[in-house]
Parts: C-alpha cells; structure tokens; sequence
C-alpha cells in the first residue's frame, strides 16, 4: 500500500462554472478541486492550508469510513475545529474499500460555494467483480448565482427567504446557463460559451467497448436524473459497495450518492450521443445539463442525431420507487445481524423556532456548539452540548399526513449515546411540511459506517413492518433517500469509535437543524492530534 500525499488550498476565486462569473471557493485556485486517487489500502494524507481571508474551513471525505482517525472526518464542531485563516491541517486517513467517492467542506454551506471534488479508489489488481475497457467519472452538482453567504443570511432571516431551484446543473463543474438545450439543439441565440471553464462536458469513446461512468452527486439540493440516448446503463456500485448488476434506461442520483454503471458502446458509430440530466422530485426551474458521448472517430461537435432523453415528470414518485428498490446487494456482500439491539425512530418535520423556519428530528433542530463533540467526549468535558438524552421516537398519535399541530420545536445539541459493538436501526419518517399537500425528499448521509437498507414503506411505519425487512440482500450504503410520506429503515453495526453525524445531506437543510449527533466506542479513540482539538499558538499553549 502506498502513502498519497496531496497539498490542497482552499481559497476564494473567480471562475465561470456556468459560463457567468461569480466567486467560488476552489482548492489550489481551481474549481472543482483536484481528484484524488487511490487503491484500496492506501493512505491519503491532505495537507489543507486554509487562504480564505476570513472564514474556517474543513474538508469531509464523505464515504470513507475512518477507522481509526475519526479526527480526520472533516466536520466542523463535531470531529475538529474549523481550520483557522492561514493555517494548515493534516488529513491523514485510509482508504480501505474501493468505490467511487467525493470529498466536500463540512461546514456552513461552504460545500454550496464549491468546495468539492472527486475521491476515487480502484480494487486492488485483479479484484473488480466485473470487467470495464476504460472509465470516465462525473461529478455532479448544481449551482446557484447568489453568493451562499446571501442564501445562508435567507435561511435563517424572518420573513424566510428560501435558496429556491439552481441557475444550472454542474458536471465536473461545468454547465451553461440557460442555454444548454438551446446550444447543442442549434437555438443558439441564447448561448454564449464565453470561457474554456464552462465548456460543455464531452466523453470521448471508442465503439464496441465496455466503460464504467462513475457518477456522484454532491449537489447541495437536487435529486437528479440521468439517461444516455440509446444506451442502457448496467448498474453495478452504489456508495462505494458492489450491487446485484441490474440493467436500467435511467438513474436517479440523492445529494450524497454514488454510482458506477457500466455501458457498451455498440450503437450507430456515425452518430454521437448525448448523456442528459434533470431535476426530480422538486418543480424544474432548471436547464437539464448534457454532455456528448462522442463516438471514435466523429467529430465532438457533430450533434447527436438522436434528441436527448427526457427526465420523468418532477413528482412521478413511482418511477423514482422503482429504480430505487431495484437496487439490492451483489452476492456475497456481509449480511446484515438478523436483529438490532435498538430501534430508534426519527421523525423529520419541518418547523418554527421564534418565527425562524427549521428542520427538525423528533422536536429537536440540530445546532452544532463551538467546542468540537469529539474531543469534549474523549476527554469527558461538561457543559460542551446539552447532557439531555435526545428523543428515540415521537407521539404515536402525529399524523404524518398534515402539518405539524404544534409547529414549534427547539434547538439542541444532544447525543444519541450508542453501545459499542450493538446493531442498531434507524426507522426516518417524513412528513408533510409547514405547507398543506407538501412532503419532500431527504437523501440521509451516515458518517463513519455503510448501513444496510432494510426497506422503504409508503405512510406512517408500523411495527409489523419490520416482518418485511429484507434480510436476504439489502444493499449496504452510506446515503439513501427518504421519500415524501415514507419512511426508510437501515441497519448497522457500532464498530467505529468516534462521533458521527447522522443527517440529511441537503445543504440548506441541514443548515436548518436536520441531523443528528451520533457517538460510539468513544473511549476506544486513541490519541486525538492537538490540531484537532485547538487552534493557533495559544491553542497549542493550552494544550501543554
Ligand atoms: O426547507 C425548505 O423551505 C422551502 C419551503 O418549504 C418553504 O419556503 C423548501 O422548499 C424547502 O425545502
């Protein structure tokens, strides 16, 4: 195995990710940041030095389990300290399980403003359970005009002021502003390519090939769609985990997701093709973003004769329903415990506290303190969070069906203390909002672990649903989808000392409250790195 060692800085520029200028955060004075790559086993070492003038930063490497370095999970006030202006922190992690993974800032809604890019780690020599000619990777995203300091202030403002849908969806940081459907369909009035940094995304390939696109979403609001005109996708990874192998005309991709699927290229060779993504789940006001699939030897700007494929209706749930379900273990991934030791239910509403919209889970909207959980636990400091023992269920009686009837709920800070080495479920319950008719989608992101998918049920979760459980080849994942009305239920075991958020990977909504603080086996960490505790010199005075 071998050490990769990286040098990332993070920093303020300008760029043009969808062909109008704005200023991003990008990591060594590009966007998006560099791609890391790996083979399972090795060790990553980031050296991030923070040059944004004003603001602390952190880096999370979402999918990777960090075993034994939960230190090094990259969230703010909960495995660190944010990193100060102008001073550098290591990262230094392994990566033990191949897949197709993504890295982002884990603090404020700076993963809105561009901090990310792709983490990417092949099997070991030999070791891949199905055979690919080549690859290419996307990295999705979407992407607003308003600065996030704006959309961050609207959030927490009275009267509320909501980010509302993207200008565009970004492929490796790239998109047009609407004009992406206008250019590559000849109304080209609308379109002006003005720079190389939103030039649209082309995947060059050879005819009668087999290719693994590893796709992931970090986007910060939308559950996307994608499809590639005359070519069905062979799904094959979800979240870093082999998946049963199972042949689709499209996917739909959460904030937090991954995915390989592989293609063959055995289509008319004198065409080229386009690969097409939409908006689900949320009323579109926004372009679908393409790229080509540009067949050896055409030219890469002959239009694809074929129009692009179509994204399904924004709410045809039962389309999303079905694609998701398909998706079950390859055989011979672990079997999950055939029993949880506890069942915790969370239900996420949406409600007020003092006139301020929040998220909430069981009555409770999440506010991080300043002092890092990971540390305070470890040395058994008072007074960091609230001692109180947050809520493992809500009233039998709440129908999820309606608004909330007491729509006032409070911030806190608590932890759900978990047994070490115990298999515990997590049953997530929507909802309908604060609006009459209005239940959304809530991709759910777990640190430090995969969990296994037991199942999804449309209404209120009864107890007999749990006779339903599949247990025969639920797919271990690290985020998955909680639908409008439904609920989800996953499973995992406790093996990983440390303090792991549980939340929503919405930008905004977990800005809002919508997560929870999980710890485990926190007597097991072993020795914390000082940088990770306190900051500066005086920090470093502190400490000795
Ligand atoms: O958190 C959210 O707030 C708005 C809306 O519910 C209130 O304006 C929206 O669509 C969200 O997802």
């Amino acid at each position: 195995a071998k050490t990769r060692h990286y040098n990332f800085e993070v920093g303020y520029i300008y760029w043009s990710p969808d062909c109008e200028e704005r200023m991003m955060i990008g990591i060594n004075g590009r966007f998006p940041g560099p791609t890391i790559r790996a083979k399972a086993g090795d060790t990553i070492v980031v050296k991030l030095k923070n040059s944004l003038p004003t603001e602390g930063v952190v880096i999370h490497w979402h999918g990777i389990k960090q075993l034994g370095t939960p230190w090094a999970d990259g969230t703010a006030s909960i495995s660190q300290c944010a990193i100060n202006p102008d001073e550098t922190f290591v990262y230094r992690f392994q990566v033990d399980k191949a897949g197709t993974y993504f890295y982002h800032g884990h603090y404020g809604m700076q993963r809105a403003a561009g901090l990310y890019g792709s983490l990417i780690v092949d099997a070991p020599d030999g070791e891949e359970p199905f055979r690919y000619d080549a690859e290419h990777s996307l990295l999705l995203s979407d992407w607003w005009h308003e600065s996030v300091q704006a959309q961050t202030l609207g959030l927490s403002s009275i009267p509320f002021r909501w980010v509302g849908e993207p200008q565009t969806i970004l492929i490796n940081g790239r998109g047009q502003y609407n004009c992406s459907l206008a250019h590559f369909t000849g109304e080209t009035s609308l379109c002006k390519i003005t720079n190389s940094q939103c030039a649209p995304v082309v995947l060059r390939v050879l005819p009668n090939k087999t290719y693994r696109l590893r796709i992931a979403s970090t986007t910060s609001l939308s559950s996307l769609n994608l499809a590639i005109g005359n070519h069905k996708m062979t799904v094959v990874e979800a979240d870093g985990n082999y998946v049963k192998p199972v042949i689709v005309d499209d996917i739909d991709i959460y904030s937090g997701e991954s995915y390989s699927v592989l293609i063959t290229t055995d289509q008319n060779t004198s065409s080229n093709y386009w690969l097409s993504i939409g908006i689900r789940g949320r009323l579109p006001k926004t372009q679908p973003a393409l790229a080509i699939i540009n067949y050896h030897p055409n030219s890469l700007s002959k239009l694809p004769s074929s129009k692009p494929p179509v994204t399904p209706q924004w709410n045809e749930y039962s389309h999303s329903k079905a694609f998701t379900y398909k998706i079950v273990a390859m055989d011979g991934t672990p079997m999950p415990p055939a029993k949880s030791n506890r069942q915790i239910a969370l239900l996420n509403t949406q409600n007020k506290i003092d006139g301020y919209i929040k998220w909430s889970i069981n009555n409770i909207s999440l506010a991080v303190p300043p002092t890092p959980y990971l540390g305070s636990m470890k040395y058994g400091l008072k007074n960091v969070f609230s001692a109180e023992k947050p809520p493992e269920n809500f009233s039998e009686d709440y129908d999820v069906m309606r608004p909330p009837i007491n729509p006032n709920s409070k911030k806190g800070s608590g932890v759900y203390k978990l047994e070490f080495n115990s298999t515990i479920d997590f049953i997530l319950q929507n909802t309908n909002t604060l609006s009459e008719n209005v239940s959304e989608i809530h991709p759910w992101h777990l640190h430090g672990h995969n969990f296994w998918v037991l199942g999804y049920g449309d209404g209120k979760f009864k107890k007999s649903d749990v006779a339903e459980f599949n247990l025969k080849n639920p797919p271990l994942k690290n985020t998955v989808v909680l639908f409008p009305y439904g609920w989800t239920a996953i499973r995992f075991v406790t093996n990983n000392p440390g303090v792991w958020p549980f939340h929503c990977h919405i930008e905004p909504h977990l800005h809002m409250g919508m997560g929870i603080v999980l710890a485990e086996g926190v007597e097991f960490v072993s020795k914390i790195p000082n940088e990770a505790l306190a900051c500066g010199i005086t920090g470093q005075k502190l400490r000795n």
